[in-house]
Formats: C-alpha cells, structure tokens, sequence
C-alpha cells in the first residue's frame, strides 16, 4: 500500500554553491510512504506524518545554511557551539561565523534537491511507525511562469530563525506599470538579484575593496558573514519583504515618476508584500 503527501511543507534556506556563491532557495517537499495497514486501517495517520516531516525540515534545513561538506571548496571548524567556514567559489570566498544552529552539514559534495533526499530520508526513517517499510521524498520548486531571483538575508531584530544571517528564498517578483504586468521590469529586477546577498548597511563591520563584512548579535549568537561586494546589495532598513517591495517601489518611482506602479514582492513561496500608489 502507498500512501502521497504532495506538497506537505515548503523549505527555505540558503546553500553553498561552488558557481553561485551563496543561494537563497525554497523547495517544495512531496512524500510519500509504503508500508501495510495497521489496525485502524492506515500505514499511518496524515497527521503524524506531517508532523514528524515537517518538524525535521523545520529543525535541520529550514532557515539554515546548506553546507557540502564534502566539497573541496569547503574548510570549517566547530568550536564551543559556534561554526566558522569559509567557502572557495567562483564568485569569490565566503565567510562565516555563527552558532551551530545556523547551518546544515550535509555529507554530499553538492547541494541540489536530489542529492540532499538521502540525508533527510535517513534521518526521517527512523521516527515513522514499525509498519512503514518505505519513504520516498521529493524536493521541487515553484513552477513560476514569471520572473524570480534567489536571496539570502538575516533578520537581525527576528525573534525567531530569520535572524540566522544567512538563510533565503527563490522569489517571484510582480511588477504592474500603468495597470499593465511588465515582465521588462520584473525580469530586470531579477537579473539585478540573481544570487543575492540583500544586506541592511548598519550591519556592515568591515570592507575591504573586494568583500563586505556584515555581523550582529541575536538571541541566538553571534553572527558575522564576509561577502563577494558584486554579489551584495546595500539597503538603508531591515530586509523584511514589506521593505524589500518599498525599496523595489521606490526605485522605480524615480525612473517613472508619472506612472501609477504596484509592485508583488514574494517571500519564498505564497507570501510576500504589495508596495503601491495609492
Ligand atoms: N511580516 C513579515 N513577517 C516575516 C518576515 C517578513 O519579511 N515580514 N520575514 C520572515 C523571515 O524572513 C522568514 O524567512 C520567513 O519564513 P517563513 O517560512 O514564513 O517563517 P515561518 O517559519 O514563520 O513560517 P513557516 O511557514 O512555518 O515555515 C518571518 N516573518
């Protein structure tokens, strides 16, 4: 007997990429179960399925950044709770220092949606009941028929996993010019942010001509991130989407200030902000 969950949560996260630097991501996880019925009938109950799934991608991946660790572009150390790493890529190196919680070791030499199943389905197993015999996960991603860029970005004032300083999304952007969707603007908007680091500039510490470093203390530690500064862009607020779509807004209105313009900033997958004239 088989049992599906389709689209039973969304992930959003950030990976090390050893081409893109660092990527904001959102996947989408399918499930599904083999095993014989039980007494009451089921392999096992919706409910508990959801809930240990959703809990363990809550805990491990969401929110977090994704580490191969048995990438060669890849050097850490682990030193009372806290990670630092650094990240050899082709847009340059990446730093970062932060608490454990932070980021997600993942035994793989790439990060991509088929290669990071066996971790999670490993570790997953092992909290479904006896008469399941097979898991099967999927991770996929948004079909959008529009433009979208990857973001990464930390919450410092976030009381909860959006203040890790590193985590992020794969975005739709909508952009409406005189009442008229512009795919022209959109697909600039996300040419501009394709694998972006969005950084709010009181967070920058240091600088160098090639790199910025951003750093913050949360609640859950310290947290300081070194970036390429062409794979940055500097914001004067904190970068919660509300601001993220005044911003988009802003800049637009001054290259065209007589047009009425409404712009849709997503967050991931089905949330986001509207920034608009009135
Ligand atoms: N009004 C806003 N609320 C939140 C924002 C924001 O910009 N405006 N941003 C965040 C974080 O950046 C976070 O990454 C959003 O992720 P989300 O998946 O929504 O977080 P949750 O864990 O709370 O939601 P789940 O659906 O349970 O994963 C948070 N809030």
């Amino acid at each position: 007997m088989y049992l599906f969950v389709d689209q039973l949560t969304n992930v959003d996260f950030s990976f090390l990429d050893a081409d893109r630097g660092m990527v904001g991501e959102t996947w989408l996880a399918n499930f599904g179960l083999g095993g014989s019925l039980d007494h009451t009938g089921m392999i096992c109950d919706f409910s508990a399925v959801k809930r240990h799934f959703r809990e363990w991608l809550d805990e491990y991946l969401d929110h977090r950044l994704a580490v191969p660790t048995l990438s060669p572009a890849l050097s850490y150390r682990q030193q009372g709770g806290q990670i630092h790493l650094t990240w050899k890529s082709a847009v340059g190196v990446i730093e970062m220092s932060a608490p454990e919680q932070a980021v997600a070791l993942i035994p793989v030499s790439e990060i991509t949606p088929q290669s990071c199943v066996n971790w999670v389905t490993n570790a997953v197993i092992a909290l479904m009941p006896e008469q399941v015999s097979q898991i099967d996960l999927e991770f996929t991603t948004e079909a959008i028929p529009g433009s979208y860029y990857h973001y990464t970005h930390g919450l410092k004032k976030h009381h909860g996993n959006c203040q890790r300083i590193a985590h992020g999304h794969r975005s739709t952007i909508g952009i409406w010019h005189n009442g008229e969707k512009s795919p022209q603007l959109e697909q600039q908007w996300a040419q501009q942010w394709q694998d972006v680091y969005i950084a709010t500039r009181e967070d920058i510490q240091a600088e160098t001509e090639q790199a910025y470093q951003f750093g913050y203390t949360a609640p859950q530690g310290d947290f300081v991130l070194t970036m390429p500064k062409a794979k940055c862009y500097l914001v004067d607020t904190e970068t919660t989407v509300e601001n993220i779509a005044t911003h988009i807004y802003s800049v637009l209105k001054q290259r065209h200030a007589d047009a009425n313009l409404k712009v849709k900033a997503y967050e991931g997958f089905g949330k986001g902000a509207i920034a608009q004239d009135r």
